[in-house]
């Protein structure tokens, strides 16, 4: 790790000389929130997302996580997916699948993909039945403060417009109250699609934010300067009660030692 900030709030910074870096961080991170979540609750929630995130995350199919993660305990989710066939090149589904959960020992029936065989307003309609039943039975724990889902974890990736999950610059869904949404104006194609919603995102006990490549690094240098900028959804992820950690590529933090100031301090 080249550096490391930490704000004076809840979130931390991690910058790395190379993706291989990154990425070597990023599976000690996932396994270690895994251990500890299994250790307190017995099992493991997380949500994932599309992009390039598959990709920095195959360190967790081979030794020693392989093995050492225990599998069947995690429950997996996608915190967006894109509304089109569970076979279509752009699934979020299919690139989890082939990269990450064909390669690891994560039970069937954890595996909570979106259906696509309805509408997408329906999909996201039953996706928030779903995770209200999960709720329920406390398999996905819930806020205190809000009642609202509180996944172990939620990994999101910040998009060159700032942007996340399915969260797009003043997007109406920006707004919306309930867990799931959809929405069907994406300015990236395919334009439907199921997207949590900042409630639910800023009610996980963690978040981890991950940003690399050039095009991340004004995203980064806004949304670590000006909180809650609906200009630039990943200014809107703040967990209530839960820690916020960046994973940034040296080309995405590019701007941040010089702007980093305001609340950051080296650690
Ligand atoms: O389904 C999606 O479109 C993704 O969930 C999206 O939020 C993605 O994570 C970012 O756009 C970053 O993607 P890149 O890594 O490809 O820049």
């Amino acid at each position: 790790m080249a550096a490391s900030y930490d704000t004076k709030s809840k979130s931390e910074l991690r910058i790395f000389e190379s993706l291989d870096d990154l990425s070597t961080d990023l599976a000690e991170y996932i396994a270690q929130l895994s251990e500890d979540s299994v250790k307190e609750r017995g099992l493991f929630t997380i949500a994932l997302t599309g992009g390039s995130l598959i990709s920095l995350i195959w360190k967790l199919c081979e030794a020693p996580y392989n093995k050492t993660v225990d599998w069947t305990k995690w429950y997996v989710f996608w915190a967006d997916e894109r509304a089109v066939a569970k076979n279509h090149v752009d699934s979020n589904y299919k690139l989890t699948k082939e990269g990450f959960l064909s390669k690891v020992a994560i039970l069937h029936s954890h595996i909570y993909s979106i259906n696509d065989n309805v509408t997408v307003e329906e999909a996201a309609g039953e996706y928030k039945f779903a995770i209200r039943q999960l709720v329920k039975a406390r398999t996905i724990d819930v806020s205190e403060s809000n009642d609202c889902p509180k996944f172990d974890l939620i990994i999101l990736e910040v998009g060159s417009d700032g942007h996340v999950a399915s969260l797009f610059p003043r997007n109406a869904a920006l707004e919306h109250e309930e867990w799931i949404t959809h929405i069907t104006d994406s300015p990236e194609s395919p334009p439907e699609r199921i997207t949590f919603t900042l409630p639910v995102i800023n009610s996980a006990s963690n978040i981890a934010m991950i940003a690399t490549g050039k095009d991340k690094a004004i995203p980064v240098q806004v949304a670590l300067e000006s909180l809650g900028d609906a200009s630039l959804p990943a200014s809107m992820v703040n967990p209530t009660e839960g820690k916020l950690v960046w994973f940034l590529d040296r080309y995405a933090s590019a701007f941040i030692a010089t702007s980093g100031k305001g609340d950051l301090e080296i650690l």
